[in-house]
């Protein structure tokens, strides 16, 4: 495959490139431990992965070992519910920038219980909400769906984070009621947590989590198992949400320096499209204070730096 930048550069020597500098800078940034079972994680594990519509995978360090997506999950949640409900989820769910924490609580009070966008914490939860109502079984059914999209039967959830998110979860728990106690939330709220706590628990590898978002890059097909996971203009709105709040209050600076579509979670992982080309995904446990993955951003900053992958 070939990029606009150099189209004679190879792009497993470019990740090799990307990941050894990586891993040569001092660790800058601390695992989460909020959530105590993400504490665990590996501080220098490292890895990124490319998959290409064309159906390789390229791969630099750590990308095969599964890690707690976290966040990356919202992505998942919100094109189960796109395929579901239709407009009328942006009835009960914005697409601004928060401009806020990914927890924060004050804008959703000032703002009558409707989330800003759904990949802060509370958009995500009235987003659960919405897979809880639709599906007999919404966590089984979130599973089977990442799964296929990877083509992957070994992504799963991890018991002990899962545990540990649903002990440690007040925040997210005082999100929901407040969105319930607004009329936003139609199931309860126990049972809504309880699937956004599951989703956040799966773990993913580089690999899979490239793999399983390519139909973004590929106007809702996905070119792999060729199934049309959204329409063309849905994949363009997840797109466009993922460019203006997929990284949090750091999604305008990530524009700014990258120009990618792209989620972050705390687990360390960030995936990021590249519209007609991949997606990239990079990990690494150690977060910024915006609780973006310090070497995965300068691993993705550098590789569409060197490639010219900008959208813009
Ligand atoms: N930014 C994140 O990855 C947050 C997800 C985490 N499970 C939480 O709800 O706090």
């Amino acid at each position: 495959m070939q990029f606009l930048a150099d189209a004679d550069l190879s792009l497993p020597q470019a990740l090799r490139d990307i990941h050894r500098l990586a891993v040569e800078q001092p660790i800058e940034g601390k695992v989460a431990d909020y959530i105590p079972a993400l504490a665990t994680a590996d501080a220098i594990r490292c890895g990124i992965a490319f998959a290409t519509l064309d159906g390789e995978v390229h791969t630099a360090g750590d990308a095969e070992l599964p890690f707690s997506i976290q966040s990356i999950s919202k992505v998942f949640g919100l094109v189960l519910a796109m395929q579901r409900m239709g407009d009328g989820l942006w009835r009960r769910v914005g697409m601004e920038p928060s401009g806020q924490p990914f927890n924060s609580i004050v804008q959703l009070e000032w703002e009558h219980g409707i989330p800003r966008n759904p990949f802060i914490n509370a958009g995500a939860i009235l987003v659960a909400d919405t897979l809880v109502a639709h599906f007999s079984s919404s966590r089984q059914a979130f599973l089977s769906f990442v799964r296929r999209l990877a083509g992957s039967e070994y992504c799963d959830v991890n018991d002990e984070v899962l545990a540990s998110e649903t002990r440690h979860g007040s925040r997210n728990a005082a999100l929901a009621y407040l969105m319930k106690s607004f009329g936003n939330l139609e199931a309860e709220v126990d049972e809504v947590l309880a699937h956004y706590f599951f989703q956040c628990s799966v773990e993913m590898s580089c690999k899979e989590l490239a793999t399983s978002l390519l139909f973004l890059a590929n106007q809702g097909m996905h070119p792999i198992t060729g199934e049309k996971v959204t329409s063309p203009r849905d994949a363009h709105r997840v797109n466009a949400i993922l460019s203006t709040s997929g990284m949090y209050d750091q999604s305008g600076q990530f524009a700014f320096a990258v120009g990618l579509p792209a989620k972050s979670g705390v687990g360390g992982g960030i995936v990021a499209i590249v519209p007609g080309h991949g997606v990239i995904a990079a990990w690494s446990p150690p977060l910024n204070r915006h609780g973006n993955s310090t070497r995965g951003l300068s691993m993705i900053t550098e590789l569409a730096s060197r490639l010219g992958l900008s959208i813009f």
